[in-house]
């Protein structure tokens, strides 16, 4: 029994949603999903491993807002990601949780319809219905788990996921991660404070007992076994930290933990000073590293959707430009493919 009184002052609505195993029956995985995911996930912790030589690539919008234009843009990284094969494993960036300084929109999951009526069952079927389409064309797929109990529904899906710089410090995210199949990625904080990020590693290393909920939705006790295959993000905080002198700082705070030295770096957010344009800038300078001898970076993101900027989120949604971001801003698709077909020629 609630007790007005004292509970749920500041709830207004409770509402049951389908449960995780519904969910995966409505949208189930063919043995070519699961073999893309498979593949992605082995690949990603062979380049983590430094068994594949390859460079991880996370490439994609900051957001995904219209299913259409993410399922177009897919298209045209699984030709880029073919071509380049020989010197990236590209991964697609398919973000459907935002996290907020402030308050915003929090992604297609949270508000599918952007118009704060949150018909969040309706976001995880649009989740999943995309995660299910990408990975039958063969191109792996990488989160941000920033909600804790819908990796449930669908992180089957996703070959690499990253913990974001607002939640790098939470036990609760942690935890989760400490349970997730696929290699996660660590941001440092938003102020660039580092420790956090390898403090996190170590946590997830280690085996975790929480509660969430099972595939049927009940409560219950999770158990996990600890995920070692983890690495740090440097996404710069009051400044950039992608130079060299960061990265080797890096890695002998790695060294010192006896974590082995594998970074990757976030050429958006404070790197690029949240302009889209200067993720060039940082990737030109990620080559020069790794053409002086730096074997410690092993990827790097950047975010990119169809169209170059961003735009707000209008009011009537038929104002919404197609294939631009409502998020941060982001680089065109031509751009996109330019600076990181030079990447690799300057690795040549
Ligand atoms: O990646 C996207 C944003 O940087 C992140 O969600 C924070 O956005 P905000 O500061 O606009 O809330
Ligand atoms: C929110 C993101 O990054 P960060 O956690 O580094 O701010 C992101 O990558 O979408």
């Amino acid at each position: 029994m609630v007790d007005p009184r004292i509970e749920n002052l500041n709830v207004s609505v409770e509402q049951a949603i389908i449960t995780p195993s519904k969910l995966k029956e409505q949208y189930p995985l063919s043995e070519k999903c699961i073999e893309t995911v498979h593949k992605g996930q082995t690949t990603i912790k062979n380049i983590l491993s430094g068994r594949d030589k390859r460079i991880l690539a996370i490439v994609g919008p900051c957001s995904i807002h219209d299913t259409d234009a993410a399922k177009q843009y897919a298209q045209k990284m699984k030709a880029l990601a073919d071509e380049l094969q020989d010197q990236l494993f590209i991964v697609m960036r398919v973000y459907f949780e935002k996290p907020r300084t402030t308050v915003g929109w929090k992604g297609l999951i949270n508000d599918p319809y952007m118009d704060n009526s949150c018909q969040i069952e309706e976001g995880l079927k649009q989740a999943r219905e995309l995660l299910v389409y990408i990975a039958e064309l063969g191109l792996p797929t990488a989160g941000e788990a920033l909600d804790i109990v819908t990796p449930q529904y669908i992180q089957d899906l996703f070959s690499w996921t990253a913990i974001g710089a607002r939640t790098t410090e939470s036990q609760s995210h942690r935890n989760m991660a400490s349970g997730l199949s696929s290699v996660v990625g660590f941001k440092n904080g938003t102020d660039g404070n580092i420790d956090i990020a390898l403090n996190a590693m170590q946590a997830v290393a280690a085996p975790q007992n929480f509660v969430s909920i099972n595939p049927d939705g009940n409560v219950a006790v999770v158990r996990t076994k600890g995920n070692t295959n983890t690495h740090i993000i440097l996404r710069g905080g009051k400044a950039p930290n992608y130079e060299a002198k960061y990265v080797e700082e890096i890695e002998h705070k790695l060294s010192r933990l006896d974590i082995a030295p594998r970074i990757m770096v976030d050429c958006s957010h404070a790197n690029s000073g949240k302009m889209a344009a200067n993720q060039k800038l940082v990737l030109e300078d990620l080559a020069k590293q790794i053409q002086n001898g730096n074997r410690s970076i092993m990827g790097f993101m950047i975010e990119s959707n169809l169209e170059f900027g961003k735009q707000s989120i209008p009011v009537n949604k038929d104002d919404l430009k197609f294939g631009v971001s409502v998020t941060d801003e982001c680089l065109d698709w031509e751009s996109t493919q330019e600076i990181v077909r030079d990447f690799c020629k300057n690795l040549k």
